[in-house]
This record gives C-alpha cells, structure tokens and sequence, in this order.
C-alpha cells in the first residue's frame, strides 16, 4: 500500500520579513501522525516556518503542500488548528471561556448554533486543557499561563488533523506544562499530526517523533527518537553533548559548543 502522503511537506522553503531573508532554503515535512518539534535559538526560523504553513507568510521560493495538495489550491483550512505564539485569548473583548472554546467550530458549524457533537466537542477540549471548571469564567479573569490552555483547547475544539502550536508550554507553569502534555497525548493517540515550537522538551519530550533544530532559517539537525532518547539519557556521551544540550534547551550547536560540527 502507497504510504499516504506527508501531512505537510515544505521543500526548500525561502521567505522573507521586510528586507530580511528569514527562511533560506528549509526543507520540513511532518507525516501523517507525526509529532515534530521546531527547535532553536531566538531568531532562527521557527516562528516565520510555522507562519509559512499557515500562510501568514508567503514563500517567496521553494514548494509547500499541505495533505498532498500544493498550497496554492488549499482550502481544507478546518483540518488544521493552530496555536499561536503567546498572545491573549481576550483582546478587551469580554468573553467567557467557553465563547472562546466554541469560537473553535466555527470552521465547522460555518456559523450555524452549536449542536450537539459541537458542544461536545468543546466540552472535552475543556475537560482535556483542565479548564472545565472555569467554563463560565471571563477570559479576562484569567492568567497568562491560563489564556494560553483557553487557547490550545480552542483549536483542540475544532478536532483537527492536524495541530500547529507556537511554543504553547511558554508561561506555562510545570503543572500546567504536564496537563498540557497530557491534553497532547489524547490528542495524538486520535492520530492528529502536530508540529510545535519548543524552547525546551520539557514534559513534551516522550512525545516527540522528530526533533528539527533550525538555524538561521535552515535546518541544522533533525533527531529522531532513539537519538532524542540517547542524547537526553546520556547528553554527555560525546560527540552528542553539544547536539543534547542544543535539544534540550533549544539553542543552536553553534551556540552550546562552538567547536561541533554537524
Ligand atoms: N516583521 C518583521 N520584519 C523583519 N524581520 C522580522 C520580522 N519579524 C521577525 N523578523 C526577523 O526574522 C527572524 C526570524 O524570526 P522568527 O520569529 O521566525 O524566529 P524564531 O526562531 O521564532 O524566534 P523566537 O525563538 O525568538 O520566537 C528574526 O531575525 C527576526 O528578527
């Protein structure tokens, strides 16, 4: 049987920001059932990669598909959640958390009132972010930490096939990183893809397929799990330490150990 096809597949991807070249050629593809994590220092790419599958920023060279289909012809966008990077759920506008919650089926309901499978749906995205109880709670009434798992369970709401989170555990307390992780696995075992933005693995770190460390908007190095698991369970080990420390806290090789090449 053909495997299916990636459920996104950027190849030689080149973007820009302003005058800036941010993206120089950066390949990603992430499979169906995949959990993929961007890594990498400040500056690297992650955000304007994840901007660039989403189309928030458009390539300026290079090939994005999206479940097979070229992105110029995309228009299943209720597949894909997104979480962006830390931002507020509110904006001023009074809302409780499950108007913000609810706002996630929009795509499906195209406006139509929730039925019942809608509001199921946005019952177990709350239940799943740990955030049921403050269901009827202004969204202004919450914290930073808290806006952010309002958020997550919004796009868990919509039950996408696939999961785009900008460094969702950022702000995030440990508690909150563990139900976070946690509201991850559930959604993974439904077999949605993800891709995400981490500075560190954290409580996400048993989760992950492939790690891809980015650097100065190309791909670095790409781990996959029994690296990942060595390199976490031995960072010492050389020549791996540099690499670990850089998985392990994000930053680029270069950065941990000058003298590694890899
Ligand atoms: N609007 C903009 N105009 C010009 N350059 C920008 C703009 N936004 C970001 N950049 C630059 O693009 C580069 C990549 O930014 P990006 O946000 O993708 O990095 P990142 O890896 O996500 O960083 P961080 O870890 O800090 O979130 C950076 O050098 C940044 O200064």
């Amino acid at each position: 049987m053909a495997e299916p096809q990636p459920v996104i597949s950027l190849r030689g991807a080149t973007a820009s920001l302003g005058a800036r070249t941010v993206l120089r050629g950066l390949d990603l593809t992430v499979d169906r059932g995949e959990v993929v994590a961007l890594l990498g220092s400040n500056g690297s790419g992650k955000s304007t990669t994840i901007r660039t599958v989403i189309g928030q920023v458009p390539l300026s060279g290079g090939e994005l598909e999206l479940f097979g289909t070229p992105f110029p012809r995309f228009r299943d966008w209720r597949r894909i959640g997104y979480v962006p990077q830390r931002s507020t759920a509110a904006a001023g506008v009074p809302a409780t958390v499950r108007e913000v919650v609810s706002s996630g089926r929009l795509a499906r309901t195209k406006l139509r009132p929730l039925g019942r499978a809608d509001k199921a749906a946005v019952g177990r995205a709350l239940e799943v972010v740990g955030l049921t109880h403050r269901a009827k709670d202004s969204v202004n009434a919450l914290s930073g930490g808290q806006h952010q798992r309002v958020l997550i369970a919004r796009a868990l709401a919509a039950e996408p096939d696939l999961l785009i989170m900008d460094e969702p555990i950022a702000g995030v307390d440990l508690t909150g990183q563990d139900v976070l992780a946690d509201a991850l696995r559930e959604q993974v075992s439904r077999g949605t893809s993800v891709l995400l933005v981490l500075h560190e693995l954290g409580p996400f770190a048993p989760l992950i397929d492939r790690a891809v460390l980015l650097r100065e908007g190309r791909v670095e190095l790409v781990a996959n799990p029994d690296r990942l698991h060595d390199l976490a369970c031995h960072p010492h080990d050389t020549p791996g330490a540099a690499v670990a420390a850089a998985i392990q806290t994000g930053l680029s090789v270069s950065e941990t150990d000058p003298g590694t090449h890899v």
